[in-house]
């Protein structure tokens, strides 16, 4: 089948692009309603197939089957301890199934992926390092300006040559996110990102992720406990309960999302929190 013309054009745009000066109402701006049919298609499809995952004797992931295509943005949630990271990890390919496959973009995950990125509750930026070389960590070819330009995307490119010690913790995850999208992952997994933030900072970065997101067309995985934000969030949401899918939801609320102020998202929580 052809692909339509806006899709075409769009693919050819430039992944990190030069933004205006950045300053804190450029970060939490809200994605345009009218841009809503303009994404780009970065995203690679995330496959689970018949996937299980034991810890010794302990059965954490038993027989997965999911297909999150490309450019989704997932949510799951579910109880402490239901193997949320253990999933995260084995779609990173940070650790292997004990039976089942996982595929990104058609690829068997058999070991790290360079087009995966994780993020993590806690920033773990390289202390000895200023945030410029911390986002250009890999140092691929001409890092320094990729660096630059995903600093601007995030709305701190003024904080380049600071220690990352100086930054806000909302600042230091605004850092993380630069160096994950400085490589232009097909896949952006996050573990908990917003989890150690004050509510407000919780709200810029999700209207961030938001932003990003959409202007980037790459897959998310978004792991949360906050059934709020993922509803918040997510175009799905799936509750993992004793290592199996619980619940698969849509969620086709419009965005940009109204949060609390949103009666349906409401009435969408209840019936996650019912699964959980
Ligand atoms: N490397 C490991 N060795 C042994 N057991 C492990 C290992 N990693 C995870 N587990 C076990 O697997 C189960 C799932 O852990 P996981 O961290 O995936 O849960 P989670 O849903 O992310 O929990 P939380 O929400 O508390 O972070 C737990 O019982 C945990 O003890």
């Amino acid at each position: 089948m052809s692909e339509p013309a806006s899709d075409l054009r769009l693919r050819g745009r430039p992944f990190l692009r030069e933004v205006p000066a950045p300053t804190e109402r450029t970060v939490v701006s809200e994605p345009d309603p009218r841009k809503q049919e303009e994404r780009p298609v970065n995203g690679k499809t995330v496959l689970l197939d018949g996937l299980s995952k034991s810890f010794a004797s302990r059965r954490v992931l038993s027989r997965l089957n999911l297909e999150i295509p490309a450019g989704q943005l997932l949510a799951i949630v579910g109880r402490s301890g239901c193997g949320k990271s253990t999933l995260l990890r084995l779609i990173a390919g940070l650790d292997r199934p004990s039976s089942g496959m996982i595929s990104v973009g058609g690829a068997e995950v058999k070991s790290l992926q360079s087009n995966v990125r994780l993020l993590f509750q806690d920033a773990r930026l390289l202390p000895w390092h200023r945030v410029i070389s911390n986002v250009g960590i890999a140092r691929t070819k001409n890092w320094r300006d990729s660096a630059a330009a995903a600093l601007a995307d995030v709305g701190l490119a003024d904080r380049a040559n600071d220690w990352p010690a100086v930054l806000s913790g909302g600042q230091a995850q605004r850092v993380a996110l630069a160096r994950a999208l400085v490589s232009r992952p097909g896949v952006l997994l996050l573990d908990e990102p917003f989890g150690a933030l004050d509510a407000l900072t919780r709200m810029e970065m999700h209207r961030l992720l938001e932003r990003i997101w959409h202007e980037h067309g790459f897959t998310t995985v978004l792991i949360t406990h906050d059934v709020a934000e993922a509803v918040a969030l997510a175009d799905r949401v799936i509750v993992l309960r004793d290592g199996a899918i619980a619940l698969d939801m849509p969620i086709d609320l419009p965005r940009p999302r109204r949060g609390a102020a949103d009666t349906s998202a409401v009435s969408l929580q209840a019936r996650i929190l019912d699964e959980v």
